[in-house]
């Protein structure tokens, strides 16, 4: 959406009453609700001994975060609708991901492959899904691939990271204590933990090219003109690993962050997940508490090993890009 008057409209609602931090002090006992299933099911999958899909719990967790916190109601409850809308999400990721000849000829208005005719059908489902909450659609789109990717990727360099996992475990047990769910409100008591987030976003950025900006005038930056009218792409993932700047950049080691100021929320330019400037993801304050709540009470509350037969070395860390980096 371009910074039109509307835009500004919806961002003010945004700021000020859906993530206004008093907005979601009071509604955190809904999300509580839905980390306690979440660790309902898990439990449930390790006691019977079935293998956890990360990338299928987190989503439903997602949803019904989502659903609860900006309507009070729950779109996973069934696992039909949160099925159908995951298949939809992907189906818009899919689309958003091939590159369609058209635009490059942008004066015939050329659909050859059919990709906006296929957009244009999975958006009308979503609306069909969501017919009386038709204008928070973009939010749900918005969380729910970025979120589940993040816990899917953490997750992921945790397993091949064992001391990290390890170090986690100590934290929260020390902080938490054993049997206790974790809170929202404990993620500040909770710097292993967050390191750990900012790690995972700093080297899986889920959005890696941010929204693409214009340049209003011509600008000289480094030596390079861009021209007034350019667009312009911001590579986020590759500010997370430049050499001159981060040691060892491809290595995950959440330690980094330890005794450094550096955060997530638009000022450090080295780290960038959320975007910055006025187009900040002002879904940030709830997507942390989200990713802590989550994360926190996947690593607290239960042992973690690779399924059966995989080894180590062979867990797929390869990366896919959609509109939004997930993992293959
Ligand atoms: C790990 C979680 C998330 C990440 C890494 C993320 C990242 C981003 C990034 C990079 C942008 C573009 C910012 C820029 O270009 O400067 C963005 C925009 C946006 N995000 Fe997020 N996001 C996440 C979660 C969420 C959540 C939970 C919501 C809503 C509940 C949300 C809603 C939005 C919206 C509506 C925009 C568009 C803002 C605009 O057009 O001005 N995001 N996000």
């Amino acid at each position: 959406m371009p910074a039109s008057t509307t835009w500004r409209n919806y961002r003010k609602i945004c700021n000020l009453h859906i993530f206004a931090s008093h907005r979601l002090d009071a509604n955190q006992y809904l999300r509580r609700t839905k980390v306690e299933q979440l660790f309902a099911d898990v439990r449930h999958s390790s006691r019977v001994g079935e293998a956890v899909e990360i990338r299928r719990a987190a989503f439903k967790t997602t949803l019904s975060f989502m659903s609860n916190t900006i309507f009070s109601i729950d779109l996973s409850d069934s696992s039909q609708t949160s099925e159908e809308f995951r298949e939809i999400v992907q189906g818009i990721l899919e689309e958003l991901r091939k590159p369609n000849f058209g635009d490059y000829f942008p004066i015939a208005n050329l659909d050859l492959q059919g990709n906006r005719r296929r957009m244009t059908i999975h958006l009308r489902k979503i609306m069909d899904l969501f017919d009386h909450v038709i204008d928070e659609r973009v939010l749900f789109i918005a969380a729910t691939e970025t979120t589940t990717s993040t816990i899917e990727w953490a997750m992921a360099e945790l397993l091949r990271n064992p001391q990290a996992l390890l170090e986690a475990r100590r934290e929260l047990k020390q902080i938490i204590g054993k049997g206790n769910l974790v809170e929202e409100s404990n993620f500040t008591c909770l710097p292993y933990l967050q390191a750990i987030v900012k790690e995972t976003l700093r080297l899986h950025p889920p959005a890696p090219f941010l929204i693409p900006r214009k340049a209003e005038a011509d600008i000289e930056v480094h030596n390079f003109v861009v021209p007034k009218g350019a667009q312009v792409f911001i590579n986020a993932w590759v500010i997370g690993r430049d050499p001159n700047f981060w040691e060892e950049p491809d290595l995950f080691r959440p330690e980094r962050f330890i005794r450094s100021e550096m955060d997530v929320k638009g000022n450090d330019f080295g780290l960038i997940p959320f975007g910055g400037g006025r187009r900040i993801c002002p879904g940030l304050p709830l997507a942390m508490r989200m990713l802590h709540s989550m994360l926190g009470t996947l690593i607290h509350s239960f042992d973690w090993e690779l399924e059966d037969g995989v080894a180590l070395e062979n867990l797929n860390m390869d990366e896919k890009f959609h509109f939004v980096l997930q993992k293959a």
